[in-house]
C-alpha cells in the first residue's frame, strides 16, 4: 500500500520515519509533554487535543500500519506504542461530536462567564495558559458557534481571524466572509420578522437578498455591529460569575452548630437561603470515604441523562449509580450520617426503598447542569421511562413518591467556576469538598416547590465530582408531616430552560 506521506530520515540512528511523525514530536515539545496532553483539566487544551485526534492521529496510524517496514523501525514501533498508552489512558477515540461538544464547552464558558475572545484564542482561561489556538482550530470553533446559531461569538472569532492574519488575500477573504454572515444574519431576521406584515412577495424579497450581499462584501461592518448580537446575562449566569446576595440579605445568612440525632454530634450548618431553607453542612464526608465513593462511581461513569432518560447539551457530565453492595461499609455511614443531620428515613431498602442508590457525578471543564428541578415534572415522564433508559429512578418512584429532598456531597473542590446555584433566590452555594448541600424540592403539602429550580455552573478549570442523594417521600410521613396549605406556586412554563 501506498503510504500517504513524505520520508524523512531521522537525526539518530539513520531510520526512515515519516514526516508526521516528526512533525508529531516537534508539535509534542509545543503543546506540552503528552502525559500533560491527557490532562484535559483547561477547555482550550482539551479542546485542541480532541481536534487533532481526530482530524490526524486516525489517518496518520493507519498509514504506519499499513507499512510494515516502517512501522517495525524503532522510532515508530515506539511512537506507536506510546499512542497505543495515550488512548488506553484517554479512554476513547473522539469523534466529530466529541471535537464539536470540546468547542461548545469553549463557547459555553465565554458566553456564562463573560470571558474575552483574545484570551481564549491565545490559550488563557482564568489566569491558566494553554498553548495558543491555530486557526484551523479557530475556524472550527467558529464553525460550531455558527450551527449552534451563536451569532455573537460566530462573529467575533470571524473577526479574530480577519485581525490576525498578516496575509493580504486571506485579510480580503475574511473581511468578505465576516461582512456577508453578518449581513445573512440581519437580513434573515428581518425578513423573517417583516415578511408576515408587509407582505413582501417571493421575488422582491429574492431581490433584497441579492442586493444586501453585495453590498455586505463591498461595505465593512463595526464592533458595534457585532456587539449588536450581544445578548445580557440572564440570572443564572451573574450567579455564577460571582457573589450571590446582595450585602443586606447576605449579612442575615448564618453559620450554626445544629443538633442531629446524636447529642454529641453537631453539625455545622451554613445557611445559604431562608425560605425555601438551602444548607451547605460543612464536613460530613471524610477523604477516606470520597474516594471509595468516587472509585465505585468511576467504574459506572457514562453520559449523563436529564428527566426522561435523554443526553442533552442541558446536562454535560458523567454519571455513575452506585448501589449500597459495592461500598456497604461506606454506604451505611453516610445514611446514617444524612438521617441523623436531617432528620429523614435514609435507609436504602430494596423494595419502596426511601432513598435513591448513590448519583456520582463527574464534571470535567465546560460541563455543567443547566436550570431544572429535581422531582419529576408530571406523570407522562414516569410512564415513558424504563429501568434501561432511566437507571433506577423509574422504578422507584413508582413505589416510593417524588423526590422529596435533595442532599449532594461535594466530592471534590474544584479549580475555577462550578457552584450550584438558585436563580430564583438568588442563592449561590460553593464547591467546597467534604461539605454538602441540602434543601427540600417538596412544599409541606407534596406540592414542588418550584423555587428551588437549580443548575450546576460550569466547571472553568480541573473538574467537580458530586454524589446526590435523594430522599423521597414514602416512610417520611412521621419524619415530615403534610402540612394543609400549598406554599408555593405550581407553574410549568419554564421547566427546563435553553442550555445557556
Ligand atoms: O452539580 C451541581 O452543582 C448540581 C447537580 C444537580 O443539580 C443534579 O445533579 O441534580
Ligand atoms: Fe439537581
Amino acid at each position: 500500500m501506498e503510504a500517504k506521506y513524505g520520508l524523512l530520515k531521522s537525526d539518530t540512528k539513520g531510520e526512515i520515519v515519516p514526516d508526521t511523525v516528526i512533525r508529531f514530536y516537534n508539535e509534542r515539545k509545543t503543546d506540552g509533554h503528552l502525559d500533560k496532553c491527557l490532562d484535559m483539566a483547561h477547555p482550550v487544551r482539551a479542546f485542541y487535543i480532541q481536534h487533532r485526534v481526530y482530524n490526524e492521529w486516525g489517518a496518520m496510524i493507519e498509514d504506519l500500519k499499513a507499512n510494515k517496514t516502517i512501522a517495525l523501525q524503532p522510532t515508530v514501533a515506539g511512537f506507536l506504542h506510546k499512542y497505543k498508552s495515550v488512548m488506553t489512558s484517554l479512554g476513547f477515540w473522539p469523534a466529530l461530536g466529541d471535537v464539536a461538544g470540546a468547542a461548545d464547552n469553549i463557547l459555553r464558558l465565554w458566553n456564562v462567564y463573560d470571558l474575552n475572545v483574545k484570551d481564549i484564542i491565545d490559550g488563557e482561561i482564568a489566569s491558566t495558559m494553554s498553548r495558543p489556538l491555530k486557526k484551523n482550530e479557530i475556524e472550527f470553533i467558529t464553525g460550531t458557534a455558527k450551527n449552534l446559531e451563536m451569532v455573537y461569538y460566530h462573529l467575533s472569532l470571524l473577526s479574530e481571524l480577519y485581525n490576525r492574519t498578516q496575509d493580504e488575500a486571506e485579510k480580503e477573504n475574511y473581511r468578505k466572509r465576516l461582512n456577508k454572515e453578518y449581513y445573512l444574519i440581519k437580513t434573515r431576521t428581518s425578513s423573517t420578522l417583516l415578511a408576515p406584515t408587509l407582505a413582501y412577495t417571493d421575488f422582491q424579497r429574492f431581490q433584497a437578498h441579492n442586493l444586501v450581499i453585495k453590498e455586505a462584501t463591498r461595505s465593512s461592518i463595526s464592533q458595534d455591529d457585532i456587539n449588536s448580537f450581544f445578548a445580557p446575562p440572564n440570572t443564572f449566569m451573574k450567579l455564577c460569575r460571582g457573589p450571590a446576595k446582595s450585602k443586606i440579605v447576605e449579612s442575615k445568612l448564618r453559620c450554626y452548630l445544629r443538633k442531629t440525632a446524636i447529642p454529641i454530634y453537631m453539625a455545622k450548618e451554613e445557611v445559604v437561603n431562608y425560605t425555601p431553607r438551602i444548607s451547605l453542612f460543612h464536613d460530613v464526608i471524610s477523604n477516606d470515604d470520597i474516594r471509595q465513593l468516587k472509585k465505585a462511581g468511576t467504574k459506572k461513569l457514562t453520559h449523563s441523562r436529564t428527566g426522561g432518560g435523554y443526553v442533552t447539551r442541558l446536562r454535560v457530565s458523567q454519571t455513575g449509580w452506585v448501589y449500597d453492595q459495592a461500598i456497604p461499609q461506606v454506604s451505611r455511614r453516610l445514611a446514617r450520617r444524612i438521617a441523623n443531620i436531617v432528620n429523614l428515613d435514609t435507609t436504602f431498602r430494596s423494595k419502596a426503598s426511601p432513598v435513591e442508590p448513590w448519583q456520582v457525578l463527574s464534571y470535567t471543564t465546560g460541563g455543567y447542569y443547566g436550570e431544572h428541578i429535581d422531582p419529576d415534572i408530571g406523570d407522562e415522564f414516569l410512564w415513558n421511562m424504563t429501568e434501561a433508559v432511566q437507571g433506577p429512578r423509574a422504578l422507584w418512584r413508582k413505589h416510593t413518591g417524588q423526590r422529596i429532598a435533595t442532599w449532594m456531597f461535594y466530592l471534590s473542590d474544584v479549580e475555577a467556576g462550578g457552584a450550584t446555584v438558585f436563580p430564583k433566590l438568588e442563592a449561590r452555594v460553593p464547591v467546597v469538598k467534604g461539605a454538602a448541600a441540602f434543601w427540600y424540592n417538596l412544599t409541606p403539602s407534596g406540592k414542588i416547590d418550584r423555587r428551588t429550580q437549580h443548575a450546576g455552573c460550569p466547571v472553568i478549570l480541573g473538574s467537580k465530582w458530586v454524589c446526590n442523594k435523594w430522599i423521597h417521600e414514602v416512610s417520611q410521613e412521621f419524619k415530615r408531616p403534610c402540612g394543609k396549605t400549598v406554599a408555593s406556586e405550581d407553574f410549568y412554563e419554564d421547566e427546563y430552560m435553553p442550555p445557556y
